[in-house]
């Protein structure tokens, strides 16, 4: 089984879906690499936006797959893989073409730093998020963030980092983390709540982008992202650290 998809549809939406249903979508190599070829690719005329998915209803994305990633010991080991997906959620975050998050299930740590990139965050009801690496005694390390921290308010930001709990489609919405929360076809909900964005020039889409990129690029985000990275990797060399993903690994 192909351990990602990507497809593109008439209306000028170029999916790209994590098929790891039985790891919960869980994020590695070849999904970074396959996200970066996406992004790449959602860069032809004929796309408006590129939508992240996941496959199976009970997972977006459960973030970093800790069966390979545990094998990471030092910061040393662990700053080359941080860095590489920093680096494609910095391409993510900055793609001259609108993006979407459609979180067709739970999204943890990763999972939430790969839908705070995008550009719109669209919830399945039931869904539940949250940035859990702090009690994983790490931080985000691919981005997530510092891109938070520049979407939204500082409190709302810092509680969500902080707290590390996994809070519920409702909750998300309430605080604007997601945009809607939907029942039923996701990619029916998808194309209706884009709506008249897809009868729009692909120029017109890019332009309307191109200002919020120009924004985050002058506030040097990306150079933020990095730093976000080589801090995430100090913590992660720390024997806690380990004993906490030992504890998850050993109960499943
Ligand atoms: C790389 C660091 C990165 C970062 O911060 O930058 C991070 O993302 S750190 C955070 C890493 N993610 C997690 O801690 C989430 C761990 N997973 C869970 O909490 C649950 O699995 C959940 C809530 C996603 C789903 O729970 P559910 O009860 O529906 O399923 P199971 O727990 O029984 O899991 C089924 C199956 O999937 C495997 N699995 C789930 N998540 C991961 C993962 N992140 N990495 C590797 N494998 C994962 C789980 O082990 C089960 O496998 P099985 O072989 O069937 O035992």
């Amino acid at each position: 089984m192909e351990s990602y998809l990507i497809s593109k549809d008439a209306s000028g939406l170029l999916f790209y879906t994590i098929n790891r249903p039985e790891k919960r979508n869980a994020v590695n190599d070849e999904i970074m690499d396959g996200l970066e070829k996406a992004i790449s690719l959602a860069e032809a005329e004929d796309v408006k936006a590129l939508v992240i998915t996941g496959a199976g209803d009970r997972a977006f994305c459960s973030g970093g797959d800790l069966s390979v990633f545990h094998r990471l010991k030092t910061k040393e080991e662990a700053y080359p893989m941080l860095s590489k997906m920093a680096k494609i959620i910095g391409k993510l975050l900055l793609m001259p073409k609108p993006t979407v998050a459609l979180m067709n299930g739970v999204a943890i740590g990763g999972g939430c730093e790969i839908a705070t990139a995008c550009d719109f965050r669209l919830g399945r009801k039931g869904m539940k998020a949250g940035f859990v690496q702090g009690n994983l005694a790490i931080t985000t390390g691919w981005g997530g963030g510092s891109i938070l921290c520049e979407k939204f308010p500082a409190s709302t930001a810092l509680k969500m980092l902080t707290d590390g709990s996994m809070l519920s489609a409702d909750e998300l919405l309430n605080m604007g983390y997601l945009d809607h929360v939907y029942e039923g076809d996701p990619y029916r909900n998808c194309t209706e709540f884009l709506g008249k964005l897809l009868e729009k020039e692909v120029g017109v889409l890019s332009a309307y982008v191109a200002i919020l990129r120009r924004k985050w690029s002058e506030a040097s985000l990306i150079e933020r992202i990095e730093q976000e990275a080589v801090q995430c990797a100090i913590l992660w060399g720390k024997e806690i650290h380990h004993q906490k993903v030992e504890e998850f690994l050993n109960k499943s």
